[in-house]
């Protein structure tokens, strides 16, 4: 069963734009095969020549094959879908007219085909191309019927020819009208599609992320810890919560102004992310007070954690803001207890922050218990 799946991938791909292709090409498999069998049933009333029939359907059906190929591996030959349709729908319009000039005295019925080539094309081709592909079929359409009366005159009547030139060429150029105006819409419907999405993405990342430090803003955090809290009720791993504030910040805007305030936490934030593992999550949690979640992290490997994040920042600070004496932070470190809930595990970083703020800042309280 499962060969069988992986077999019918590889036939049909698993890429849902070929996919789609594939479809289509099916269904025009289904119209060539429907035409050869109707054209072989005039045949066997004396209506249309054998041996030209023969050819006619080696043509019909042996283009398929390759069609399917060239849309199969369109990808790794870097076709583009609009470039098989324009092939697929010339050859198509050779074969229907073909086809009309092979039929008997039931040939006008032929004449619809070329209007669901057509049809057909809109959903691949842009507007012009299908235009384009309208003024091919009348112009060869006109050909035959032109020619026709004159190699075949007891089988085509010259005025019965030209009645069945203007009414297929006005209904091709209606048609032709309205598939394009449809390929119009349906260009207007993908932009739109495409700045809907681009729209979507970004109202989530306006949604999620704090606009000034790019990190993961409270609103965010909030989600992200309610699914911790249900993760650690399943797990029971060691996760830590840590607090974390910058020093003396009130200072730094108002002796440096609100712009450099901006650029410490533009700072801060980005030395710190970079301190942390992929599984840690930070978030700016209020003005210049920022909360860590570390995974898996036992009480030691967080307090570690922390002094790395401290040590960045002292490099980054003399580096990039060496008009500023330091940037510090103070922060309160907690191991959440079996069964605690986050919120009371950020009460109690929360106390353990003001415990590090009070004993003189710059370093890093454990919460009790
Ligand atoms: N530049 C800037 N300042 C901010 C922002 N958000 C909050 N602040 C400022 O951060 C300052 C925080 O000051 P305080 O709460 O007194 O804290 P502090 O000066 O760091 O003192 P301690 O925390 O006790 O060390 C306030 O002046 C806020 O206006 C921001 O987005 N940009």
């Amino acid at each position: 069963m499962r060969s069988l799946s992986s077999v019918w991938s590889l036939l049909v791909s698993t890429d849902e734009k070929i996919r789609r292709q594939l479809g289509y090409w099916a269904v025009t498999a289904g119209m060539y095969l429907l035409c050869t069998g109707l054209l072989w049933l005039e045949v066997s009333f004396g209506d249309a020549p054998r041996s030209a029939t023969l050819w006619l359907s080696i043509v019909m059906i042996g283009g398929l094959l390759p069609f399917f190929l060239l849309i199969r591996l369109s990808t790794r030959l870097a076709l583009r879908p609009s470039q098989l349709a324009l092939a697929q729908g010339i050859l198509a319009i050779i074969c229907t007219v073909a086809d009309y000039a092979l039929s008997g005295p039931a040939r006008g019925a032929t004449l619809s085909i070329l209007l669901v080539v057509l049809v057909f094309c809109t959903f691949t081709l842009e507007a012009e191309k299908s235009h384009s592909l309208s003024v091919f079929a009348i112009g060869l359409l006109g050909l035959a019927m032109f020619a026709l009366p004159h190699i075949d005159p007891a089988r085509f009547s010259p005025r019965l020819e030209m009645i069945h030139f203007f009414i297929a060429a006005a209904t091709l150029l209606v048609v032709s009208f309205l598939t394009g105006k449809l390929s119009q819409l349906r260009s207007h419907l993908k932009a739109q599609k495409a700045e809907l999405a681009d729209a979507l993405a970004r109202i989530r990342i306006l949604a999620t992320q704090d606009e000034l430090t790019s990190l993961a803003n409270r609103r965010h955090m909030s989600e992200v810890l309610a699914d911790e809290e249900r993760r650690l009720c399943a797990s029971g791993q060691p996760t830590c919560l840590a607090l974390l504030d910058i020093d003396w910040f009130k200072q730094i805007n108002d002796k440096h102004g609100h712009d450099v305030g901006d650029a410490v936490l533009r700072m801060f934030a980005w030395q710190a992310q970079a301190a942390l593992r992929a599984t840690d999550v930070l978030a700016r949690w209020g003005g210049e007070e920022f909360l860590l979640l570390m995974r898996d992290t036992n009480i030691d490997a967080a307090a570690q954690v922390l002094n790395r994040v401290r040590d960045r920042i002292a490099i980054a600070c003399a580096a990039e803001l060496p008009h500023l004496k330091t940037v510090t932070f103070s922060a309160g470190l907690v191991a959440m207890l079996p069964g605690e809930g986050v919120a009371a595990g950020i009460r109690r970083a929360d106390q353990a922050l003001y415990r590090a703020k009070s004993d003189g800042r710059d370093r890093v309280m454990l919460a009790y218990s």
